[in-house]
């Protein structure tokens, strides 16, 4: 919903707004890059333009609405809104929300939230809130009773006055937030079919570092729907990241799997997953990135209670981000739901088929060492080097 006429997003930041002038330039940088491939590859007309701390998306109003979904993808925003944009004159202010509640009062209470930046203004932001709701009030009252309420509104009408010009709207939409996507350097995410993966991988894009996918290749164990299920969570978070290469390193692990289920009864499970990070690992220095993310979270499953963590980590040098680490399950389902990447598939796939009756929930290093196969790094090693690139 935006006011009649609206054809920019003002776009908001916020972790920005921490770092000193140099990086906070370099990263609005980067957040105008990101905003305009995010606008390119929806097809939605539109120019980005630096201004103060708030980027604004010059567009029309028939795409307003979708820039404004644009923004509320890209990693860095807080929120953004459709905005109409006048002079700072109080008169035009007053003339805009009054045109903008012809349009879209339909009873119920509203509010007015009005913010000034520029203190020179021959008006304050408490003048201007209590003149634009008697003018709201006029435009509607020959057809409704409105009702204002500052704690629960229906309506909210925004203003935002700047140096030169403001701005007026209804809405306010929620981004990821987090930092500009490229504003970190980039990890190895090790993608399963599973709905934990895909949510840490997205956690670590949106804190700035793109992702290079992996998804180990387990052979009998995986399976074709596993595999599938994995490349399209990756297809879906590509969305969120269309100006970066997002194709997947499939390793291929199907022999290794099949050595452990047949050597190794106790302890195979967490030597995969010291296979998972040496591969990684190699797969890392090759591309050039700077750690590993998985979607382990403390305690989920055997492989999983902070002793194996600490024993099988210890597979890589790099480190391990396990952004979920202390997320319940019902979070991280729901986590996955918004971002869209969560799969209602219970295929029976995956590591779950590789897990010997007995688990091991309390590994030491040195017994794990001795059971498993002695080359099973090296195997890891030479499996990330004939890692195939695929789309997803
Ligand atoms: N086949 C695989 N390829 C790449 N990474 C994998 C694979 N299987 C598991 N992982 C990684 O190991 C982590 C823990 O494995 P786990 O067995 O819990 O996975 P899952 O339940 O199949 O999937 P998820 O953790 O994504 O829900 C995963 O979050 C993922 O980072």
């Amino acid at each position: 919903m935006h006011p009649p006429g609206a054809d920019t997003v003002l776009v908001r930041h916020g972790d920005l707004n921490t770092k000193s002038n140099t990086v906070k330039r370099y990263m609005e940088g980067l957040l105008a890059e990101n905003l305009e491939a995010m606008l390119a590859d929806r097809s939605i007309p539109g120019t980005i333009e630096r201004r103060w701390n708030r980027p604004l998306i010059h567009t029309n109003e028939a795409a307003v609405a979708a820039a404004t979904a644009a923004a509320t993808n890209t990693f860095g925003v807080v929120s953004a809104s459709p905005v109409l944009t006048v002079s700072t004159e109080k008169a035009r202010i007053l003339e805009a929300l009054a045109a903008t509640a012809r349009e879209h009062y339909d009873g119920g209470t509203f509010a007015v939230d009005a913010r000034r930046a520029d203190k020179t203004l021959p008006y304050d932001s408490e003048d201007l809130a209590r003149e634009a709701g008697t003018v709201i009030w006029e435009a509607v009252e020959d057809e409704f009773e409105p009702e204002v309420d500052l704690d629960e509104p229906d309506l909210t009408f925004g203003v935002e006055v700047r140096e030169d010009v403001a701005f007026v709207y209804l809405e306010t939409v929620d981004g990821p937030g987090g930092l500009p996507l490229g504003s970190q350097e980039a990890v190895v995410a090790l993608v399963s079919g599973g709905i934990d993966s895909p949510v840490a991988a997205y956690e670590m894009m949106k804190r700035g570092s793109p992702i290079v996918p992996a998804y180990v290749d387990l052979g009998d164990y995986g399976g074709i729907d596993h595999e599938a299920r994995a490349m399209e969570t990756v297809r879906l978070l590509s969305a969120y990241a269309p100006n970066f290469d997002m194709q997947v390193y499939r390793v291929p692990g199907g022999e290794t799997v099949d050595l452990l289920v047949r050597e190794m009864e106790q302890g195979r499970m967490l030597s995969l997953r010291r296979f998972f990070y040496r591969a990684a690992e190699t797969l890392a220095e090759r591309v050039n990135a700077d750690g590993i993310v998985t979607g382990e979270a403390a305690g989920q499953k055997s492989s999983q209670t902070i002793r194996n963590l600490g024993v099988t980590s210890r597979a890589a040098t790099l480190p391990i981000h396990r952004p979920l680490l202390s997320r319940d399950k019902q979070y991280i389902v729901a986590q996955a739901r918004e971002i869209g990447t969560f799969t209602d598939s219970t295929i029976d796939a995956g590591c779950n088929r590789v897990t010997p009756d007995q688990v091991e929930t309390n590994a030491r290093l040195e017994p794990l060492l001795a059971a498993e196969p002695d080359d099973l790094l090296e195997r890891a090693e030479a499996a990330a080097r004939d890692a195939e690139l695929v789309d997803p």
